[in-house]
């Protein structure tokens, strides 16, 4: 879409408009300022919503755009029908099917200040002829939006916000959230259809999670849990969603419809009673969160007060957002084609600093990835201060363009890790020096590799002493084989002392050696033997996790352990075998197929079963039932490739039960060739999940359910 030379001339125009905006420079070519904002801003939307990786502050951004909006407001003739201040916001992609929204899903209008409420307040009292206003305050969730239809209290539809007019299809996908009753009790208010919105969010323990999961690969975080869920919400396996552990706050009925005969309920006619309204009816809203006051500086008081608490809360809110109450009001205000003038965003500080950045090292990990680590003058950001940064590849560097001694922009959201937004070369004094990814390993000399299409750079020694050590730490740590006493400085200290060299090795300590070389109690001494004995004993999933190889983390170790008798067993295994067991991806399985294809590393694995470890699973062969139990299935039209009556056998063997007719009880209906009214009345029950034999194969092979198409 961009090229890269195109990209610099769009960032250096960003920051020379910043920059003359900040020196109120006086603008002489209104024509070229305005063409150049709105290039600006549209290349920033597409680095923003479609690829997720902003390169300006928020802040900046809504700067360039008020700017944009100001000059447009001064001289309405140069409106320009693609401007960006005439649509909504990108991020429709080609995976669902596209919909209408009932009603236009606006933006919201932004402030950063005191002042800028106390203007809006100014203008809304005008056009209302009030003396003071009332407004409901609630947070401003900083998660994707959403849009729901229910009719006849059933949920029907729901779709992401898109450009505003229509969204993407997500029905599916919203099924999979807890917070998001299936059906409600609408009929009760009269109300036969409705449309409301909301937020779908990730908690922050979720988000950390995911953003630790992406650091293990290299890859640098989601700068923002938006990102995280507006990703999450468009996953194309509706499975996928559902373990994300997405939440929703519903905020605002956009549209509805009366029983026929029925009057409006009167207890919709402000905004608090809407929230209310809501959380009666089983769903989450602010209701708790919001406050109603009168007059702005109220408000005011309000979210200066409930930003001291930003930290405390189980998600993040970047703002908070305030909305006249009284729904005659927000409707003699109105609307623009952008936002609606009865509500206003007010953004929290980012927490953003700046310093310099002095030096970059490289860090060499157990599977031997390079990962660069910039070294800044130490600085407090929302807290703690940091004074180490990973960058996670060498794409990274070159994107952000960072040189040593650059000014450069920290930012760390919650509790995320750290990261650099960027560097500032407008503060480049000519000092700076380029940062040189090395060629080779800066351990073991080896010469460095990357494969094809990867970001990450690695030393492909196996005996590389970087590596060597970094497997062993892993290996004795808490979540692996639990060696207490024997921690990162041991492990090192060991290995300089020649005591171990390697995983095996740390079952042949020569204890007597150990004492010798002084520095232990002899009680520390037979502790640290007698955790090493124990650990023998550790499941199996335990021992595999231990391994640390590659994207296999804890619980892909215990879906391995559980699916041999013997590790080694997975030395005859096929990468399509590893495919078929629960959330391993083509990924995973190649990295599991790669290290049982390497001759060191079944003879690792022999050598530590003759010292005593424990290689075999733990897991009975079938415990109780399946993995199909409690699941319900029926079979229609005439299977191709199964007799009827083994594919029914086949799901009870697994503990599913066979139901004798569409209902709302069933799970899977399997449907053959020429499937007739089951089919039909099936289609109709949201729940039932429609599968081919082949799906129905796979899921048996895996003893998952498989994804409705
Ligand atoms: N850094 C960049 O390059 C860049 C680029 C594009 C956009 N952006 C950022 O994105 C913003 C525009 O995004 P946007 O259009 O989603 O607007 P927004 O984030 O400013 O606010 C509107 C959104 O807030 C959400 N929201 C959360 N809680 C709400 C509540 N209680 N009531 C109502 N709405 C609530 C809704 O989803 C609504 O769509 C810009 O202001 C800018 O900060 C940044
Ligand atoms: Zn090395």
């Amino acid at each position: 879409m961009y090229t890269k030379e195109i990209e610099i001339t769009l960032l250096q125009l960003a920051k020379d408009l910043l920059r003359k905006l900040q020196q109120k420079e006086s603008i002489q070519e209104l024509d070229e300022t305005l063409e150049n904002l709105r290039r600006v801003i549209i290349y920033n939307d597409w680095r923003y919503y479609v690829q997720s990786d902003p390169v300006l502050s928020d802040y900046e951004y809504d700067q360039l755009f008020a700017w944009l909006k100001e000059l447009e407001t001064a001289n309405p003739d140069k409106i320009s029908a693609d401007s960006p201040t005439q649509r909504v916001a990108l991020g429709i992609t080609k995976n669902f099917p596209t919909v209408q929204h009932l009603v236009p899903m606006l933006s919201l209008e932004n402030s950063y200040n005191a002042d800028d409420l106390y203007d809006w307040d100014r203008k809304a009292r005008e056009l209302s002829k009030l003396a003071e206003i009332e407004y409901c305050i609630e947070p401003k969730f900083d998660g994707a939006s959403i849009s729901l239809i229910y009719e006849n209290d059933k949920f029907t539809r729901g779709a992401t916000r898109g450009d505003g007019v229509s969204g993407e299809d997500i029905t599916q996908n919203i099924r999979q959230i807890r917070s998001i009753p299936l059906s409600a009790n609408f009929a009760a208010h009269g109300i036969q259809s409705i449309e409301i919105r909301g937020e779908v969010l990730i908690n922050k323990n979720t988000f950390k999670a995911y953003n630790d999961q992406r650091a293990a690969d290299n890859l640098p975080p989601l700068a923002n849990p938006r990102n995280a869920a507006s990703g999450s919400l468009r996953m194309v396996d509706p499975r996928e969603v559902a373990k994300r552990g997405l939440e929703a706050f519903l905020y605002h009925m956009s549209y509805h419809v009366m029983e026929d005969g029925k009057t409006e309920p009167g207890e919709i006619r402000t905004h608090s009673n809407t929230l209310q309204l809501l959380a009666s009816l089983g769903f989450r809203s602010p209701a708790k969160e919001m406050k109603v006051v009168k007059g702005i500086q109220a408000v005011i008081d309000y979210v200066l007060e409930f930003e001291k608490e930003r930290d405390n809360l189980p998600y993040e809110i970047d703002g908070m957002v305030i909305k006249v109450n009284d729904y005659a009001l927000q409707d003699r205000l109105g609307m623009t084609t952008h936002h609606p003038r009865w509500a206003m965003a007010y953004k929290f500080k980012a927490r953003q600093a700046t310093s310099k950045l002095r030096n970059v090292e490289f860090q060499v990990g157990r599977t031997g990835s390079i990962t660069p680590v910039a070294k800044i003058d130490p600085v407090p950001i929302g807290g703690v201060t940091v004074g180490s940064i990973s960058l996670f590849n060498e794409d990274v560097i070159k994107e952000k363009d960072l040189k040593r001694g650059d000014t450069v922009l920290v930012e760390r959201a919650g509790d995320v890790i750290p990261y650099i937004v960027k560097s500032l070369a407008d503060m480049r004094d000519g000092t700076e020096e380029d940062i040189k990814f090395p060629t080779e390993c800066p351990v073991c000399n080896e010469k460095l590799f990357k494969p094809e299409g990867e970001s990450v750079w690695r030393c492909t020694n196996l005996s590389c002493r970087a590596q060597v050590l970094e497997r062993m730490i892993h290996f004795v740590s808490k979540d692996a084989m639990d060696i207490r006493s024997l921690g990162e400085s041991n492990v090192r200290k060991f290995y300089d002392l020649g005591l171990m060299k390697d995983i095996p090795g740390i079952y042949r300590i020569d204890f007597s050696r150990l004492e010798q070389e002084g520095g232990f109690g002899k009680k520390s001494l037979t502790n640290l033997q007698t955790a090493i004995e124990q650990s023998k004993t550790q499941p199996l999933h335990r021992l595999i996790f231990g391994l640390g190889i590659r994207y296999v983390g804890e619980t892909t170790a215990k879906t391995l352990a559980n699916a041999v008798h013997h590790l080694l067993d997975f030395k005859d295994w096929t990468a399509e075998q590893l495919l078929a067991l629960e959330d391993i991806g083509p990924k995973v399985a190649g990295s599991i197929s790669q290290f049982f294809r390497l001759d060191d590393n079944i003879h690792m694995l022999q050598e530590l079963e003759s010292l005593g470890l424990n290689l075999k699973s733990t897991k009975a062969d079938h415990p109780s039932g399946g993995n199909l139990e409690g699941q319900t299935f029926l079979f229609t039209g005439t299977l191709n490739k199964l007799k009827r009556n083994d594919a029914e056998a086949m799901v009870e063997q697994q503990g599913g039960k066979i139901l004798s007719g569409v209902s709302s009880k069933l799970n899977f209906l399997i449907v053959g060739d020429d499937a007739g009214s089951k089919l039909e009345k099936a289609k109709k029950i949201n729940t039932i999940r429609i599968l081919s034999e082949d799906d129905f194969l796979k899921m048996i092979a895996s003893a998952t359910p498989v994804a409705e198409e």
